[in-house]
């Protein structure tokens, strides 16, 4: 019997309906909606909750939040209803720690990498959140802390033995996602600039064209299962304690 695939991958920025629906047909596993005034893909409450409502039950719904209080982290609970928040501030782990216990939603901590001392900082996030999403840097100057279609070295990870289910993200795209698939053999993928036409603008054929690559990589071998997973919806269990050329 064939092994079921099992490569997480998530389309992050999502604020149109067709474009939801792209993601969704293609076989999305989970969606993020971006709340970050300064971003092109940031989404209002309306248009959230009219997305989350086309979203829930077909795909885990992720409301991106950046250093957000938690009156913020309360309204978009009551607009999106997401399965998960994505952390892509500077919280701290005590703040995620905090998130998770006064909202009970797994949480998501992303983490920008561009040495091997960034991978340290990963051990005390291990314990609190309920997966990381290892990004680029932003670049200098950026006005966003992700979403810059900028990629890290890839091999920086190599070895990486984590306690929680990661996602691989930053720069990744329809035409480099089998080779990151390849290299790291990551539980989960995270896309959001290089599936887009121009800023902010999803491009429906991209997303099918990187599910498609990242799929067909994986049934080559080259993904592993997540570890420690919180199924959609599902209460979280205490965790256990500017696009570049592709690295080679
Ligand atoms: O996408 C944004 O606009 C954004 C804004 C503020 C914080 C994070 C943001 N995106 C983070 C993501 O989850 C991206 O998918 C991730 O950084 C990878 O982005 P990309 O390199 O564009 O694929």
């Amino acid at each position: 019997m064939e092994a079921a695939l099992s490569l997480e991958i998530k389309i992050c920025g999502l604020s149109t309906a067709e474009t939801l629906e792209a993601s969704l047909g293609a076989g999305a596993d989970m969606v993020g909606m971006v709340f970050f005034a300064p971003s092109p893909r940031h989404v209002d409450f309306a248009t959230a909750a009219t997305l989350g409502a086309q979203a829930r039950g077909r795909a885990q719904i992720v409301a991106l939040t950046v250093d957000a209080d938690d009156a913020t982290l309360a309204a978009i609970l009551d607009a999106l209803r997401p399965d998960m928040f994505q952390l892509h501030g500077h919280e701290t782990p005590a703040r995620v720690a905090a998130i998770r216990a006064r909202f009970g939603l797994p949480v998501m901590k992303a983490l920008g990498i561009a040495s091997a001392e960034d991978l340290a900082a990963l051990a005390a996030y291990e314990g609190v959140a309920d997966r990381l999403l290892l990004d680029a840097k932003p670049p200098k100057g950026a006005v966003l802390p992700g979403g810059n279609g900028v990629t890290f070295d890839w091999n920086l990870l190599a070895g990486l033995d984590l306690a929680r289910p990661f996602m691989l993200s930053g720069g990744l795209d329809p035409e480099n996602v089998a080779s990151a698939v390849r290299l790291i053999h990551p539980p989960g993928l995270d896309v959001s600039s290089g599936v887009e036409r121009g800023p902010g603008i999803k491009d429906p054929s991209r997303i099918e064209a990187f599910l498609r690559a990242a799929r067909a990589a994986e049934a080559e071998g080259g993904a592993r299962r997540p570890t420690g997973d919180t199924p959609a919806g599902a209460k979280p269990t205490p965790p256990s304690p500017a696009r570049e050329t592709s690295p080679s």
